[in-house]
């Protein structure tokens, strides 16, 4: 056991190298016999190293195929394929044009070919070509919209879908009568399928009713064309999908509890659905860590509780920062003077929102450490104003790109001692 920062640090390290892609693809292709005719679509986060793996691990079986990431996630060319980086959170040119190919590529396939299609978070901005009478900049408007308005990612996919020609299953369609697999890490919570950048390749549960549904619930003022294009339905049922999930938030909990035990902290995992907005899990958290420090409870110290999910922000400000950002912002002020507890929050995927930060640590001298900066810690709440504020405090987390993306690891760190300074 090191210091709590130290601590906390390699939990994070290493939870997440757990999760990365490779071994689970090739472990799952291992098993598989796809035909000697595949052709490769790896979109998301995850993309290029999912891709990697499969072509390492099926050789010259691979016809050809497109990767489609973010900007700075490709870690160089792969024999073969044709790789392209594009605009994430927000899709841009690069979207539609890395898009275009992946859909000529899939319309020209017959029956014997097979479509390998990996698919990751980040698949909604990185993979999209918009339906008739919808523009490139109608997309990144409402995309814009449903990011800041608060409503969760099945919510904000519903809509997503209908306005895509290859979202909500509609990629598969296009690839038919050729078979496409899928192999999914997913960064939904509960795993929804059809959720994960927008589900291409999996049958739509949403409905045109949902949707309405949403755009009353977040008040959403679309304009008519885009009304229009939301009232198509989505197939409800695919019959040349396969799907398999390869990584999820579970799995990085379990690896973090582990790494955690191994360190000899008493670690649980409090839950792997944690959803709310992100500046009241800080709150929630900061009062489960107080319970530690002065009442050793729930677990008996050291020890560490580990949560996985993905919490909202409705963005009201114009400052700069992200949900795991503004959880231990938030934590900070419910952990004020408390000795021996520090609390993270990280994106799997290394950034959160839009910074290059993948989130946050803070401790019992945070609150007052950014008093005397000057900073009033609401005052960067209701600005969203989370990166600067940690920032001043040397309190944010920088991973870079992981190479995955499995939502968000957040945790509650405490000593054995109720009086050693971390
Ligand atoms: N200034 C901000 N403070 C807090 N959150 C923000 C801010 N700006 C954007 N966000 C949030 O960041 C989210 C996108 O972050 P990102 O880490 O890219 O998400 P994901 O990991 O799901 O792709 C948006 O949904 C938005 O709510
Ligand atoms: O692509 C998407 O729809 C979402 C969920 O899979 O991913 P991200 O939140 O990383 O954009
Ligand atoms: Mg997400």
């Amino acid at each position: 056991m090191k210091s709590l920062r130290e601590d906390a640090l390699r939990i994070i390290e290493d939870s997440i190298s757990s999760v990365l892609p490779e071994r689970a693809v090739e472990q799952e292709l291992r098993k598989l016999d796809l035909g000697d005719k595949i052709y490769l679509v790896a979109i998301g986060k995850a993309a290029w190293r999912m891709a990697k793996s499969a072509k390492d691990c099926l050789k010259d079986k691979v016809k050809g195929g497109v990767v489609i990431t973010k900007y700075g996630h490709s870690q160089g060319p792969i024999e073969g394929l044709k790789i392209y980086e594009a605009g994430h959170p927000i899709p841009d040119e690069n979207t539609i044009s890395s898009t275009k190919e992946a859909v000529e590529l899939a319309k020209g396939l017959s029956k014997d070919d097979t479509v390998l299609f990996l698919v990751s978070g980040g698949g909604s901005a990185l993979f999209e070509l918009p339906v008739d009478g919808v523009s490139l900049e109608d997309i990144k408007n409402v995309t814009d919209m449903l990011l800041r308005c608060g409503a969760n990612i099945v919510e904000i996919n519903a809509i997503r879908k209908r306005m895509s020609q290859v979202k909500g299953g509609r990629f598969a369609l296009m690839a038919s009568p050729a078979k496409v697999y899928s192999l999914v890490l997913s960064d939904v919570l509960g795993d929804r399928l059809d959720s994960i950048a927008s589900g291409p390749a999996y049958p739509d549960s949403t409905t045109v009713e949902d949707v309405r549904k949403i755009i009353r619930k977040y008040d959403l003022k679309l304009p008519r064309h885009i009304l229009q294009s939301l009232s198509e339905e989505t197939p409800k049922s695919l019959d040349n999908v396969e799907t398999r999930i390869i990584g999820s938030v579970s799995k990085v909990c379990e690896s973090a509890k582990n790494v955690a035990a191994s360190l000899g902290y008493n670690a649980m995992i409090l839950t792997t659905t944690l959803d709310c907005e992100a500046s009241e899990a800080g709150l929630f958290l900061a009062a489960i860590a107080r319970e530690e420090v002065e009442k050793e409870r729930p677990l008996k110290r050291p020890c560490a509780i580990i949560l996985g999910g993905e919490t909202v922000v409705h963005v009201k400000g114009t400052g700069k920062g992200g949900r795991n950002q503004e959880l231990v912002l938030s934590a900070a002020r419910g952990i004020k003077n408390c000795t021996g507890v520090v609390i993270a929050s990280v994106g799997t995927d290394g950034t959160d929102g839009p910074t290059d930060a993948a989130g946050g640590i803070v401790d019992g001298r945070t609150a007052t450490l950014l008093e005397e900066a000057g900073i009033d810690i609401d005052d960067a709440l209701n600005d969203n104003d989370s990166y600067h504020a940690l920032q001043k405090v040397n309190s944010l987390i920088r991973t870079g790109p992981t190479g995955t993306n499995v939502n968000d690891l957040i945790f509650i760190l405490c000593d054995e001692t109720k009086v050693r300074e971390n």
